[in-house]
């Protein structure tokens, strides 16, 4: 197979192989064996290329690949386009589905609006064929991009870092294994393979930051500062990004107790003797637990709350209210966001120290299957699902979860949710749970709680 040769090519332009494509999936790890994997194909060359290496991969692996086509309705042939997309997928074998975005369109952040919608619409597909893993065809190129764009906006460590190679979206995983390989090594894959793509109008499109930067990136790049140069940002932004958030990690695993019902202390005298960068994320970090993850916390509105507390005022946050209560810093819900609690199954925690274990009510036995998502079990992202019955269940559970998180950190909102047999509440439909959170599931079906409060 041409083009899918094992062994690196020193000619820049040159495809890329099946070896080194491996390589790049073998980095982003977590796989179950015979992976389900879901691929976003536009019908560029960037995707078809990926496409193409995923198809081999999945091959190889014993996997299984479904292509996934966004037809966002912008235009007025972009259905017939679509199903170009599909014919060409479908010619090499591999399913394909396409997905509509309906309904109106927004007048203004139409870019913004449609790549939400192309996000959630991808998801979703997933989550309704039970694939877990999704990749996007990201290159050297756009994560180069990306890191101007942050830098030209402001961003600090974190947004310097680009895009990651692997992070969650629900219970999705979104994985880039591109970010490694520069665009003409992609499209040289596809020639390699004879495979076609588009051209995407909108690439050159100057109303859209991305297009205007392409040809700022290019002014820069004479001056020396190239994609290589960009990644090279990210990378090292990535490392200090990481090692910020194990001191985090650590902060919290040492001072703050997560409790059953949801809220949160903190030692103060711990948090505000810490620097204040792990201060703020730590912080940042109770808010998006206890006020259920759905937004980023902003820099500026933590860091006056901290200022707050530092001097014993209490103060509101991303749906949450912390306070000074009894010697330790309180981080609770506010009444009015709970029903904003959108990627926690009701009772899933996340915890610091990454050990969990589950108190399933032997009261309301039946066939569940539960899936567990996070930078857990073999030291990746991982996923488990595992069917459990009756009387078995709770200890069932106890045993494989504990087994499969134990001593990793959780870097996402784990969630633990029946996604199909008979819910033991009878409410949610058959794998519907991903998509329709919150998901009305009862409490005493499912706890999750951290083994440091002992409650098990
Ligand atoms: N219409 C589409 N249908 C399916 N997948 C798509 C579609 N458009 C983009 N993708 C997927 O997303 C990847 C990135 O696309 P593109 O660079 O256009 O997105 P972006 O908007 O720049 O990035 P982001 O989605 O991160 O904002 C593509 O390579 C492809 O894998």
């Amino acid at each position: 197979m041409p083009g899918l040769m094992a062994g690196t090519d020193p000619d820049p332009a040159s495809p890329v192989s099946a070896g080194e494509f491996e390589r790049a999936m073998t980095a982003i790890g977590g796989f179950e064996p015979a992976p389900a994997v879901a691929v976003g194909v536009s019908g560029g060359g960037d995707s078809m290329a990926l496409l193409l290496l995923l198809r081999h991969w999945a091959a190889s692996c014993g996997g299984s690949l479904l292509a996934l086509t966004v037809d966002h309705g912008l235009r007025a042939e972009s259905g017939r386009e679509a199903m170009m997309v599909g014919a060409a997928v479908r010619r090499l074998a591999v399913p394909h589905r396409i997905l509509r975005w309906e309904g109106s369109k927004p007048s203004a952040g139409l870019q913004a609006e449609a790549r939400a919608a192309r996000h959630r619409l991808l998801a979703g597909a997933c989550a309704e064929a039970g694939i877990l893993h999704l990749a996007l065809a990201h290159n050297r190129d756009d994560q180069a991009e990306t890191v101007l764009l942050r830098l030209s906006r402001g961003s600090g460590i974190d947004g310097l870092a680009g895009m990651a190679p692997v992070r969650a979206e629900g219970l999705v995983r979104v994985m880039r294994p591109l970010l490694g390989f520069p665009h003409d090594r992609l499209l040289a894959t596809c020639r390699a393979h004879g495979a076609s793509w588009v051209e995407d109008p909108s690439n050159g499109d100057r109303r859209f930051a991305r297009a205007r930067l392409r040809a700022a990136r290019e002014l820069l790049g004479a001056e020396g500062l190239d994609a290589e140069r960009l990644c090279g940002v990210a990378r090292r932004a990535g490392r200090a990004r990481s090692a910020l958030e194990q001191a985090t990690a650590d902060l919290l695993a040492s001072a703050a107790t997560l409790h059953p019902e949801g809220w949160i202390t903190i030692d103060p005298s711990a948090l505000l003797a810490a620097p204040e960068e792990i201060a703020l994320r730590g912080l940042a970090r109770c808010l998006v637990v206890v006020g259920g993850g759905a937004r980023p916390v902003r820099d500026d509105a933590v860091e006056r709350l901290l200022a707050g507390l530092a001097a014993g005022q209490a103060g509101t946050l991303a749906g949450c209210v912390v306070r000074p209560r009894r010697g330790a810093f309180m981080i609770a819900r506010e009444p009015a966001a709970a029903a904003e609690r959108l990627h926690l199954a009701p009772g899933a925690r996340e915890l610091w120290d990454g050990r969990f274990d589950v108190r399933v009510s032997p009261l309301r036995p039946g066939p569940v299957t539960v899936a567990a998502l996070g930078s857990a079990g073999w030291r990746e992202w991982g996923v488990e699902r595992r069917q459990f019955a009756g009387r078995d269940l709770p200890a069932a559970v106890r045993e494989t979860l504990p087994s499969l998180w134990s001593g990793t950190e959780l870097l996402g909102v784990p969630a633990i949710l029946p996604m199909s047999g008979s819910n033991p509440d009878g409410q949610v439909p058959a794998d519907s749970a991903m998509l329709a959170p919150p998901f009305p599931l009862g409490r005493q079906a499912f706890t999750v709680v951290s083994d440091r409060d002992g409650i098990i």
